[in-house]
């Protein structure tokens, strides 16, 4: 283990002395846990960690190195990382640089060795809030300071920060796009994981991927035959270009959001949203399908959820009824939506993701039925 100090110091006072991993700095982000016991590799390339410190509450990480292939981005955009223990030599056949060497290189601070329970226990107990992990300087006052003047993610446009500045086309292995392909799909990039483009190569759609902020104008003269919303950091209430492009294709072609993508969806139906006290981040989340009543354990990760409308599971938009299908059976909720009038739906959790069971690929399979009628 690397004995360079290090601090973690939270928002209310809390501290935590530790090593350093990774970059050696300072780095401030809202503190969450994340409870997969593994896919570090694509938690850290994960966009939608933008203005957050993620700290891992399994124990030892680190023990399969990092590999190219798993990489859900081309950037890491989170704050910082804490870990329990980093294991000091990685295993595997696709590993190609340990993960301490790979924070360093991507010039991400870090702290392990501190007590990663507790930390949880305090984010559990008391709501998440802004921490401060710092290697040079370990004044305890000037940095308690510092972690509660830093911004926090309620109303942050983060999506702006990690889209991307031009469209491109997803690629095959030979490096050229899928064009033969059944259905053309476009996907708004909040931050979008690569591992969405993947599923939706995988089911044989063409892929082209546009800046969150092109206009619905240009998406529609590019004649999609579907569109997707894709993951993304920040509040989502604040992403008003994003809204305001829904609420022009809503109708007009079929729509699947995931995650950030639902929240935004949600909000241009009318529907609100508002911060869970300490989000769901994680790779065992149990999610109830109201129409079959079946569980999926789902991978999640977010900070913000849409509220259950006043009125019940069914709310009245402009573009008709939409419809609650999904609830977290955890905190019971809203884990998905669906529109009666018009061809548009979305989850909360990550049908891409597998940290283990596949049990959400259906969905992809539900947009491209809903893309061939
Ligand atoms: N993974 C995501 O898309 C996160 C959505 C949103 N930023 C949230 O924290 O709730």
């Amino acid at each position: 283990m690397n004995e360079k100090k290090a601090i973690l110091v939270l928002e209310d006072g809390t501290c935590f002395n530790g090593c350093s991993l990774g970059a050696a700095g300072e780095t401030i982000g809202e503190l969450v846990f994340n409870t997969s016991m593994m896919g570090y590799q694509e938690i850290l390339t994960d966009p939608s960690y933008a203005g957050q410190i993620v700290a891992l509450t399994y124990p030892l990480i680190g023990n399969y190195g990092i590999n190219e292939e798993d990489v859900e981005s081309y950037k890491l955009f989170l704050e910082g990382f804490i870990v329990k223990e980093c294991s000091p030599f990685s295993s595997n056949w696709r590993s190609k640089i340990d993960l301490s060497e790979f924070l360093v290189k991507k010039g991400i601070v870090g702290i392990q060795g501190i007590d990663t329970r507790a930390l949880t226990c305090q984010i559990r107990d008391f709501g998440s809030q802004q921490g401060i992990i710092s290697t040079i300087d370990f004044d305890r006052t000037r940095l308690q300071e510092k972690a509660k003047s830093a911004p926090g993610l309620t109303g942050r446009d983060l999506v702006a920060k990690v889209t991307c500045e031009k469209p491109y086309d997803w690629v095959n292995k030979k490096g050229t796009p899928h064009l033969s392909r059944k259905y053309k799909v476009i996907v708004y990039d909040c931050g979008v994981k690569y591992s969405i483009l993947r599923k939706l190569a995988h089911a044989g759609c063409s892929v082209h991927v546009v800046p969150a902020k092109t206009s619905f104008e240009t998406v529609l003269e590019m004649n999609p035959d579907g569109i997707v919303l894709s993951n993304g950091p920040g509040d989502p209430s604040v992403v008003s270009y994003m809204i305001e492009n829904i609420k022009g294709l809503l109708g007009k072609r079929p729509i699947f959001g995931i995650c950030l993508g639902h929240q935004l969806l949600a909000l241009a139906l009318g529907l609100k949203t508002s911060k869970l006290k300490f989000g769901h981040h994680g790779g065992n989340q149990p999610v109830m399908d109201l129409s079959t009543k079946k569980v999926e354990i789902t991978a999640q990760n977010h900070c913000f959820a849409v509220e259950i409308p006043s009125q019940g599971m069914l709310h009245k938009s402009t573009y008709g009824d939409v419809e609650i299908t999904h609830l977290n059976l955890n905190d019971k909720s809203v884990e998905g939506l669906k529109c009666h009038s018009v061809p548009a739906f979305s989850v909360q959790y990550h049908p891409e993701a597998s940290p283990g069971p596949h049990d959400a690929d259906y969905l992809f399979d539900r947009f491209l039925q809903t893309m061939k009628s």
